[in-house]
């Protein structure tokens, strides 16, 4: 069964002509997307026409200051909210006619998110907040004690599985909502400043854990205005005011290669 079968979604790619490779469509894929906030006071334009493609194993990091709308495109791309206009695609899929349900599903099976405050489920040990995202993805309960026994492991938290959330540190914390964002091993991982409530010591051991889950292939989009985090990406997407204006593939040699995707030169970005 193709992923897209998987998903419970028809796929759009068409059929391959013969004697052509077929070709793997991007992870993300979106169009002229637009988001207003109608909120208490006058509307905010918080994205405001974004073009963005995210290829299979890409790090990519959105960076910007604080109301560019960076959130706001990574909800979008989440399906945690839906834009005014605009399209994206999943894996070749066009999302369009998604209804909340199906995004639920979508996310469920293939999409992993962390944000800054965790969001762990308090009433529920660190053991039960992994496992509830494999057994709701329709894992068997031996699997899914198997794959958040790994993980934690992995992340340092072996021992820590009948705690409550509210026992451990931030850092801790950060790495069981890890945990669970990738124990169904999503096709992209969505990161919203996952450091931002965390020291020091929690920011170098969450970006030291997306560099590794990265080199093993795990598509990462990550929100942040720390510069510093958003180096440990390939690219780096710089976001002002609601539009793309660099996108930039870092290289290790010659600092930043321009994909040319943004408005031409480069944003002094303040925060
Ligand atoms: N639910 C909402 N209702 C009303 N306005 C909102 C809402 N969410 C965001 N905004 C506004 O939209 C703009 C973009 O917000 P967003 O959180 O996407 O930016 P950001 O770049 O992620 O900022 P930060 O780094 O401070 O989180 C801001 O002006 C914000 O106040």
């Amino acid at each position: 069964m193709s992923r897209a079968e998987a998903s419970g979604a028809p796929s759009d790619a068409g059929p391959v002509p013969s004697g052509a490779e077929p070709t793997e469509p991007p992870i993300v894929r979106a169009e002229g997307l637009v988001k207003t906030h109608h909120g208490e006071g006058a509307p905010v334009k918080a994205v405001r026409g974004v073009d963005l493609t995210v290829g299979r194993g890409e790090f990519v990091a959105v960076t910007g200051p604080s109301g560019a709308g960076k959130s706001t495109l990574l909800h979008l791309l989440g399906g945690l909210q839906k834009p005014d206009s605009g399209s994206i695609w999943f894996d070749g899929t066009c999302l369009d006619s998604y209804g909340e349900s199906h995004w639920a599903v979508l996310r469920r099976r293939r999409i992993g998110i962390v944000f800054q405050f965790f969001n762990l489920v308090s009433n529920l040990t660190v053991a039960d907040n992994v496992e509830l995202p494999a057994l709701l993805a329709g894992r068997s309960p031996k699997r899914a004690r198997a794959d958040r026994a790994e993980l934690l492991e992995e992340l340092g938290l072996a021992g820590k599985e009948r705690s409550m959330p509210g026992e451990l540190s931030g850092g801790e914390q950060q790495r069981v909502a890890l945990a669970r964002a990738l124990v169904n091993h999503p096709d992209l991982l969505l990161a919203d400043e996952p450091a931002g409530s965390l020291d020091s010591k929690g920011t170098r051991e969450v970006l030291r854990l997306l560099s590794r889950f990265h080199a093993r292939g795990q598509t990462i989009l990550l929100v942040t205005h720390d510069a510093r985090m958003a180096s440990a990406a390939d690219r780096v997407i710089s976001f002002f005011d609601g539009r793309v204006v660099d996108d930039a593939v870092l290289d290790t040699d010659d600092g930043a290669r321009r994909r040319g995707t943004g408005v031409a030169g480069v944003l002094e970005l303040k925060d």
